[in-house]
């Protein structure tokens, strides 16, 4: 069983890997960044290795070695350090998910298999179940991602009779704006104590009216604070600033997307917001434009963004 250790609530930043100009990883900001998370955001659990950390293209020794670095420097200013260990050889998979329960991480989380797929929920939780049992005592994540994956199983589905199943499961990074899906996956679980991570940051206030208990996203690592301020105004049902906070999250977000948006612009924008540099993302990714720093920067000024108190 996993540890009855306290459900992951509030923000998860998934964290971005560092990388020097010569594309390899830069250990040596990982300190400095999990101090900028918990002093400058206010946020206290990260999200390994996945998407903002090109988790996919790192090599498993790159995988273990990001993983150890994050638990070692996060020790005793973390609340959560959660290992995504989801990768293409169920082998792998199983090797990076041992190893996280060695290093002592939180919790692992796995995609589903993204080349040969599977067809249906139960091949997907045969997959699942086969990672999860690798690390036995590690609470485990489902990260649901379609539009990445292509595997389409709805998250309501792949979660009936899930912990017969996978009895570490405890809970599920939803990253889909399907909304009705994500509130049947509440409704049908909530006597559980499951943690309901959103994954769509620019719509997280619905997901927390259809009942999330926290989010994973790559924009908290920089709009961290910002987001708590929304997370404390729904709390205390105050809903209009949550509003007036969700759509500040959201003008920037819809600004950045209109230019082109994905990892490698979010490691550009970190590096603007926190000044620890990120470096430039690997290849298939391409560095962000100059183009896109500039118009971001002066965006950032005109937003008044990092000080933006509604
Ligand atoms: C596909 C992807 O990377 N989604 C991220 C995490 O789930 C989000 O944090 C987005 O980056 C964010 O919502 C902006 O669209
Ligand atoms: C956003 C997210 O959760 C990820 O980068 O995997």
């Amino acid at each position: 069983m996993a540890s009855p250790k306290k459900r992951l609530q509030g923000l998860v930043a998934a964290t971005i890997t560092p990388m020097t100009e010569h594309g390899e990883i830069n250990f040596s900001v990982i300190g400095q960044y999990v101090d900028y998370l918990v002093e400058k955001q206010g946020v206290k659990n990260i999200f390994v290795n996945g998407t903002t950390g090109e988790g996919l293209s790192l090599s498993v020794s790159e995988r273990r070695q990001v993983a150890e670095a994050w638990v070692t420097k996060g020790r005793n200013k973390l609340d959560q350090v959660v290992i995504h260990v989801g990768a293409l050889s169920l082998k792998e998979s199983q090797e990076l998910a041992r190893h996280a329960a060695e290093i002592g991480a939180d919790g692992i989380a796995v995609i589903a298999p993204f080349f040969l797929k599977p067809w249906n929920k139960d091949v997907l939780i045969n997959f699942l179940r086969e990672v999860a049992a690798a690390a036995p005592a590690l609470p485990f994540y489902y990260y649901h991602v379609p539009a990445l994956t292509g595997v389409k199983i709805r998250a309501e589905e792949l979660l009936d009779g899930i912990q017969e199943k996978i009895p570490t499961f405890q809970g599920l990074k939803f990253s889909d704006t399907d909304l009705l899906d994500f509130g049947q996956c509440v409704d049908q679980h909530r006597q559980r104590q499951f943690a309901f991570l959103f994954g769509v940051d620019e719509q997280l206030l619905s997901a927390l009216v259809m009942g999330a208990t926290g989010a994973v996203g790559s924009t908290y690592n920089y709009l961290g604070k910002k987001t708590n301020q929304m997370l404390e105004a729904f709390e205390r049902k105050d809903f209009s600033s949550a509003l007036n906070c969700q759509f500040c999250i959201q003008r920037f977000i819809n600004f950045v997307i209109k230019l082109g948006f994905g990892v490698s612009q979010t490691k550009a924008i970190m590096t603007l917001v926190s000044g620890i540099p990120m470096g430039p993302p690997r290849l298939p990714l391409q560095k962000a434009s100059r183009e896109f720093t500039d118009n971001v920067k002066a965006k950032l000024k005109s937003l008044d963004f990092l000080s933006c108190t509604d």
